[in-house]
């Protein structure tokens, strides 16, 4: 186990600052008049920074201290991320800088390079700090899902859950998934009436079909839409709990949440045992009961699949539908590519479906069409959330020449470094051969899914986040690929879309529609205009 591990929470005890040993009156007196004149977090702050500089870190080695944005930023990261994201910039341009999370010096990473000096080397010795630096309430809530765990515990958790979301698993839904797309499609299409065009709320219109499709991968088929229903009730209550975290809103959902949640997933299992239906969820309970996790571990990991990444899943779906509406000569050439690829005949796609050939799958498994670059590309330009959940390695490394000890938790940008790479903007004698359709204006910021055509993801590999980049990976990837492949088929063979109503004169970074600020994830309040064609 490495050293860091041994003291995850990086806490340095007073006596190793050396101030105790000399005239301990004396500097006790100073300590207990700095904690009434500043506070007990501010103090801490201050002797860790004297500790790590007396130690040469998070400093080059000219002695320059790396920047450090001032301040709490635990709770601002999500709730005012853009604006921490461009005052670091300010303060840092491409350098790495420090923010702080309760007594935690949290490095932020902007740049590929930074990417790649943290997660190249021994990325397996990494690991995310005990309830993600987040404090007590977030570990009631999810302090032992698979996303924060570390070693055995986690592998194991992986070795029990992804046998169910594997690349064959999403790929084995195609059926039940052209049913409930079709469902979906129908509904969308009821409300509309006999109009040619209507306009939805974007995150709204694509919360409950992701949300069915995933349950559906957890529960099987006794996840019927009577339940779905009951379960986006649970969905609601666990976004408030996890906006209660939040210091905003009262935590009155807590604890009656637990209790719930465990008591419907017992539900779940005894009603797919007595209906002989399968059921993933009662499968993986064997796992408990056998050891390998425990009932904690299963419950937490199935909320954070069904309800953490809910949020992150729909927002991701209506940042396809923006991003095509402001960009029609992308939706148009899309939707060529689909009809082409589909046999341009308008058959249902659960038709196509059963027919041998079956087009769609086709199409949705290749990785060299439109339609993969247009979901990688809308990923890129609108992150999940403004800073990822912290992570550090076991050992030390050099960040953007400063020196980073081991044990210290690193987060990245998403957004910065998702358009600020060198990759993804122009230069004089660039070659890639990639972008030889694009002109110099195609910058980072600039929607363009074409510029993936011919382009390997080693290429990139540093330069963007989606699923995850060093020895973890999303759980849902396949599943979420999947999703939002199929669901631009199936809007685009249908209607043309266009965004409704005024733009805001606020931007954030490359996102430019309001974006709704009750969520943890960076999530777009924009409506949208279907045109049938
Ligand atoms: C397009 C939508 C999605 C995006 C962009 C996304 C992205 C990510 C990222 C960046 C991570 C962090 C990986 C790391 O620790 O470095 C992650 C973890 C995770 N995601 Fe997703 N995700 C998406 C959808 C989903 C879905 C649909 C599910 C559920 C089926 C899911 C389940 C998880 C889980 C359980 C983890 C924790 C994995 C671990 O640490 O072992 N995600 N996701």
């Amino acid at each position: 186990m490495p050293a860091a591990q041994e003291n995850p929470s990086g806490f340095i005890p007073l006596e190793l600052t050396g101030a105790l040993s000399t005239r301990p009156m004396i500097v006790l007196g100073l300590l207990a008049t700095l904690v009434v004149v500043l506070n007990w977090t501010a103090v801490q702050r201050m002797l860790r920074k004297a500790w790590l500089r007396r130690h040469g870190y998070l400093q080059n080695y000219e002695g320059k201290p790396i920047p450090e944005v001032k301040g709490e930023s635990r709770f601002s990261r999500f709730s005012h991320g853009y604006e921490l994201s461009r005052e670091g910039s300010k303060l840092a341009g491409d350098e790495p800088y420090i923010i702080w999370n309760g007594t935690h010096p949290e490095v932020v990473l902007t740049q590929a390079e930074h990417v790649r000096e943290f997660y190249s080397k021994r990325s397996q010795e990494h690991f995310k700090p005990e309830n993600a630096n987040m404090g007590h309430y977030f570990g009631r809530v999810m302090g032992v899902c698979a996303g924060v765990q570390n070693g055995a515990v986690w592998k194991n958790i992986r070795k029990v859950f992804d046998p169910y979301f594997s690349y064959k698993s999403a790929m084995g839904f195609s059926e039940i998934f052209a049913t409930e797309f079709k469902k979906w499609m129908d509904d969308l299409a009821s409300q509309a009436g006999r109009k040619s065009e209507f306009v939805v709320e974007a995150t709204t219109v694509c919360t409950v079909l992701p949300f069915k499709l995933i349950a559906l991968a957890c529960y099987g088929p006794a996840m019927t839409d009577k339940r779905v229903l009951l379960t986006t009730w649970f969905g609601r209550k666990q976004r408030s709990r996890l906006f209660n975290l939040l210091p905003t809103a009262s935590k009155k959902d807590m604890d009656t949440f637990e209790s719930d949640w465990k008591q419907f997933n017992f539900f779940m299992m005894r009603e797919s045992e007595a209906k002989g239906l399968p059921c993933p969820a009662r499968e993986m309970y064997h796992d408990v009961l056998a050891g390998t996790i425990t009932e904690a571990n299963w419950l937490q990991t199935i909320d954070e699949i069904l309800f953490t990444n809910l949020d992150v899943t729909s927002a991701i779906l209506a940042f396809l539908l923006i991003n095509l509406s402001i960009n029609q000569p992308v939706q148009q050439e899309l939707r060529a590519e689909i009809l082409e690829s589909l046999g341009a005949s308008p058959t249902t796609v659960a038709d196509m479906i059963d027919s041998n050939k079956n087009p769609l799958e086709a199409y949705i498994r290749k990785t060299d069409t439109l339609l993969e670059y247009t979901c990688i590309e809308s990923g890129r330009l609108c992150p999940a959330v403004w800073f990822t959940l912290p992570e550090y390695a076991g050992a030390d490394l050099d960040i953007g020449g400063y020196r980073v000890p081991a044990g210290t938790s690193c987060i990245i940008d998403w957004a910065r470094l998702n358009t600020e790479s060198r990759l993804w903007n122009p230069e004089p004698n660039r070659d890639l051969n990639n972008m030889e359709q694009a002109g110099p204006e195609v910058t980072g910021r600039v929607f363009y899914p074409q510029r993936f055509r011919g382009m390997s993801p080693t290429t990139y590999r540093w330069s963007m986040l989606r699923f995850g980049l060093g020895g973890r990976q999303c759980i849902g990837k396949n599943f979420a690929a999947r999703i939002m492949k199929q669901f631009l088929v199936e809007v685009l063979t249908r209607y043309r879309v266009e965004l409704d109503g005024e733009r805001p004169v606020k931007q954030w970074g490359t996102i430019n529609v309001e974006l709704r600020e009750d969520r943890f994830t960076v999530m777009p309040k924009q409506n949208v205009r279907f045109v049938r064609i």
